[in-house]
């Protein structure tokens, strides 16, 4: 059954989830899972290493496995790994139990903020090499062109560049407040109907 305070954090990696995902349940009164973090300790092992010893194929797997285990829980914010929605048992997982809610980022933005980092396998070269920021780029778009479509259907979307990360919380939280208090209301005049024949 679907729990609309069930919240699934989705977005291109380095849009913000594991950022703002502890922030967001916080400010909600939830609790917090992060799904890349779940997996990593379950494995007992790094991302990086399951992709290499294990392939990319096996991690999806893990991820839908792992998200199996938070589908009927309520106030719960759950951030999700970037490309976790291309599996489609994950996507109807997440779309038939909770509010899917899409932190947009520009592909330039998400350039800067990767080309840094060495945790992310997708975003190094064939060789495990790192990229230059217009290399990381150019994987971007291409993902992000197989990506968006499924990012686009959730019900809340909010705009990350150039934006402090407390008022995307803000944000965040008074679009899921509001998101979840329709729901109810919803729910409530569904079984007031259902009560009249
Ligand atoms: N709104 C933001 N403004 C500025 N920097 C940000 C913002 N969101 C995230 N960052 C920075 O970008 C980097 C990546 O963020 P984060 O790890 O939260 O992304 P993610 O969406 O969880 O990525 P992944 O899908 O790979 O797990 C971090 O160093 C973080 O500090
Ligand atoms: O964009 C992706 O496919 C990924 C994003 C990260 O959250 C991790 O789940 C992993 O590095 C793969
Ligand atoms: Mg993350």
């Amino acid at each position: 059954m679907k729990q609309p305070s069930l919240i699934f954090l989705t977005g291109f990696s380095g849009s913000g989830k594991s950022t703002i995902g502890p922030l967001l349940a916080n400010s909600l009164g939830f609790d917090f899972v992060d799904l890349d973090q779940e997996i990593e300790h379950a494995a007992g092992k790094s991302i990086n290493r399951i992709f290499a010893e294990d392939g990319e194929a096996h991690f999806r797997e893990l991820e839908a496995t792992t998200l199996q285990q938070m589908t009927g829980k309520k106030e719960l914010v759950v951030s999700l790994g970037g490309g976790v929605l291309q599996n489609d048992r994950s996507f109807s997982l997440i779309i038939s139990t909770g509010t899917l809610v899409y932190l947009h980022s520009s592909p330039l933005v998400l350039a800067k903020r990767l080309s840094h980092k060495t945790d992310r396998p997708l975003m190094k070269g064939h060789h495990g090499e790192r990229l230059s920021r217009e290399e990381i780029e150019q994987k971007i778009l291409a993902l992000l062109e197989q990506r968006e479509p499924r990012y686009k259907t959730a019900q809340i979307t909010v705009e990350t560049d150039n934006k402090r990360i407390g008022s995307t919380v803000e944000e965040l939280t008074r679009k899921i407040e509001r998101y979840i208090r329709r729901c109810e209301k919803q729910k409530i005049e569904r079984n007031a109907k259902k009560r009249q024949k």
